[in-house]
């Protein structure tokens, strides 16, 4: 398992945030506001769709950490924080009753 992590993402997200829109994708990406962050999300899910429905492994893992990095930009573009979603999907689990296997240590 990789220790990068979608938090340390998303706080390379808010620091490049600030950066000229010249020297930055994301910094130039967030400019143009949420509805192209938004549409370049949508472009890189049917790019994740693709891959997977041809079955190319690694085209898959390049478009998802594509979909991974847009998506993040998009709730930067709106004001929504990873910590927000993760409470949506706690919510869910504990509703339906599998949030203690979620927190049982992980086999090794
Ligand atoms: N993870 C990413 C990441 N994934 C994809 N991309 C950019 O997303 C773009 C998508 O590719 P496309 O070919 O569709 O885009 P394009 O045609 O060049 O761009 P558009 O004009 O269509 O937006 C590429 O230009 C990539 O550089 C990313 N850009 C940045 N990051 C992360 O953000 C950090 C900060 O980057 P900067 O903001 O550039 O400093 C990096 O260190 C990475 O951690």
């Amino acid at each position: 398992m990789s220790a990068f992590s979608l938090a340390d993402l998303e706080a390379i997200i808010a620091d490049r945030a600030a950066a000229p829109a010249s020297e930055s994708y994301t910094a130039a990406s967030l400019a143009k506001g949420p509805v192209h962050c938004a549409r370049k999300f949508g472009e890189e899910a049917i790019e994740a769709i693709i891959a997977a429905t041809e079955g190319h492994h690694q085209g898959l893992v390049a478009e998802s950490a594509d979909v991974l990095y847009h998506l993040l930009v998009v709730w930067r573009a709106r004001g929504i924080g990873l910590d927000e979603v993760m409470a949506e999907l706690a919510r869910r689990t504990a509703q339906s009753g599998h949030a203690e296997k979620a927190s049982r240590p992980k086999a090794s």
